[in-house]
């Protein structure tokens, strides 16, 4: 570690505390984040797998691993360096973004999500915090780190937001999919035009309560399956009407509010994929290049992430060419995700059902907010500050120690780390797993440094 400065601490995850440093030798400013436990051998580096992958994924769009140090039983990561998170971006802003920023950075994310899926990973903790932007480019970090789920407390103070977690995630579904990172997409666009969460619970109950007042209680047309799951853990949805997107997110084009409504569908299969995203009208003006026409593109000299749409549209077949044709794609060989990629089970999630009968009587409010206000679009930057507005309220404390499948330990759960979808990755995932599960009765809260 002698060869990097230290310079000062930008951010303090669950696992690490990520500082920006120097290279001595180069001048290069890096990222270094060292993890939080020990780790008394290679062997204890739990992830290194995951780690191996991480260092092949080369997008510009993905925050690149450039060494992984062990040094004095310490284990550290060193990325290149961002200014700044997305949740910085939002809390420290006093008007809300164009339409033309928000299309950038989402064209860059769902490029970078395409990449990943094409090979069979995904995220699944895709939340602002995670999307890390200097200047015009915007880039995923945090995934295929090692998870320590028997890690030890200095963390509990910490509970991991699930604002951006998909529905059948929240109904602990054991067969979820790369679509959970596209519900989370959802969710962080509608935030990045109104700087709200679209979808704030201050619990696992309350999150699925709020998504129901937005989206509208799911049926058996919507999502036959999440009825099915409901009923597994004995929950009864709470019933809302929808409320049309665009009432919420007023400053939001037409085009926008559909694929923001298309991420956020019930039904994970109903979600676009993130070529399919790509192919979406929002993104008309930005320029896809298909990984099929890559080399050929590369001739051109076309930016990584938008520019303009000049050529390849006779390509583009997928959920959204045309006049929103439901066929799916053809032509575009990027765009057809092996079935294995979206429906592989990825994990056997560690349940307790013992309470879950409570939910019957539990959620059928939301807490606080039943239901979603249009957001204050003269006060945008408040939000962040107001702990209410964020959902964290006395009534909301005592909902979420009914949450759903409550009677937990709180304990971390193992949440997979980013994997190869459709794999099962047994014994090892029970490493790779991260921080989901909130510990009842505690509230949210982010943690951003700097
Ligand atoms: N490459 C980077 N450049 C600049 N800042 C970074 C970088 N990577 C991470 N950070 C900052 O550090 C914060 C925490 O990093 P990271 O999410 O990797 O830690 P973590 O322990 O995995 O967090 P979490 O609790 O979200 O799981 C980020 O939100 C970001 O603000």
């Amino acid at each position: 570690m002698e060869r990097y400065k230290i310079i000062k601490e930008v951010g303090d995850g669950t696992f690490g505390s990520v500082w920006r440093a120097i290279n001595k030798q180069t001048g290069e400013v890096v990222a270094i984040k060292k993890m939080k436990r020990k780790y008394y051998s290679w062997e204890e580096c739990i992830n290194l797998r995951e780690v191996k992958s991480l260092r092949k994924m080369n997008h510009p769009n993905i925050v690149k691993l450039k060494e992984v140090i062990r040094e004095n039983d310490i284990l550290y990561f060193v990325f290149e360096y961002m200014e700044y998170n997305l949740y910085q971006l939002m809390k420290d802003r006093g008007k809300l973004f164009s339409e033309s920023e928000v299309r950038n950075w989402c064209f860059q994310v769902f490029q970078a999500l395409s990449y990943m899926q094409q090979r069979g990973y995904f995220h699944r903790d895709l939340k602002p915090e995670n999307l890390l932007v200097t200047k015009n480019l915007i880039k995923i970090a945090d995934f295929g780190l090692a998870r320590e789920i028997y890690s030890e407390p200095p963390y509990t103070e910490y509970v991991s937001t699930r604002w951006y977690r998909a529905p059948e995630v929240l109904l602990q579904s054991s067969t979820y999919n790369s679509a959970v990172d596209m519900w989370a997409m959802g969710a962080i666009m509608a935030e990045l035009f109104t700087l709200r969460p679209l979808f704030p619970g201050s619990s696992e109950a309350d999150e699925i309560c709020k998504i129901c007042s937005v989206i509208g209680s799911p049926n058996e047309n919507t999502w036959a399956e999440g009825l099915q799951l409901a009923n597994l853990i004995k929950y009864q949805f709470p019933q809302y009407p929808s409320v049309h997107l665009s009432v919420l997110i007023p400053s939001a084009s037409k085009d926008a509010i559909s694929l923001i409504t298309s991420l956020c569908s019930w039904d994970p299969n109903k979600r676009p994929t993130a070529v399919e995203a790509l192919q979406h009208p929002f993104f008309q003006s930005c320029y896809y290049v298909p990984p099929s026409l890559r080399s050929r593109a590369a001739v051109h000299k076309t930016p990584p992430s938008v520019g303009t749409r000049r050529a390849l549209e006779q390509k583009s077949t997928g959920r959204f060419s045309g006049a929103l044709s439901n066929s799916k794609p053809t032509s575009n060989p990027s765009a057809k995700i092996q079935p294995s990629l979206r429906t592989g089970v990825q994990r056997k999630l560690e349940m307790d059902y013992q309470e879950a009968s409570k939910n019957d009587k539990s959620v059928k409010t939301c807490a606080k907010q039943p239901r979603y206000r249009p957001p204050a679009r003269n006060s945008p930057t408040s939000l962040y500050t107001d702990r209410a507005a964020r959902g964290v309220s006395d009534t909301a404390e005592k909902l979420s120690q009914i949450t759903i499948g409550s009677g937990r330990q709180p304990v971390r759960q193992p949440v997979p780390s980013p994997m190869m979808a459709g794999g099962w990755h047994g014994q090892s995932d029970m490493f790779l797993g991260r921080s989901q599960e909130i510990p009842s009765g505690r509230s949210y809260s982010r943690k951003v440094v700097g």
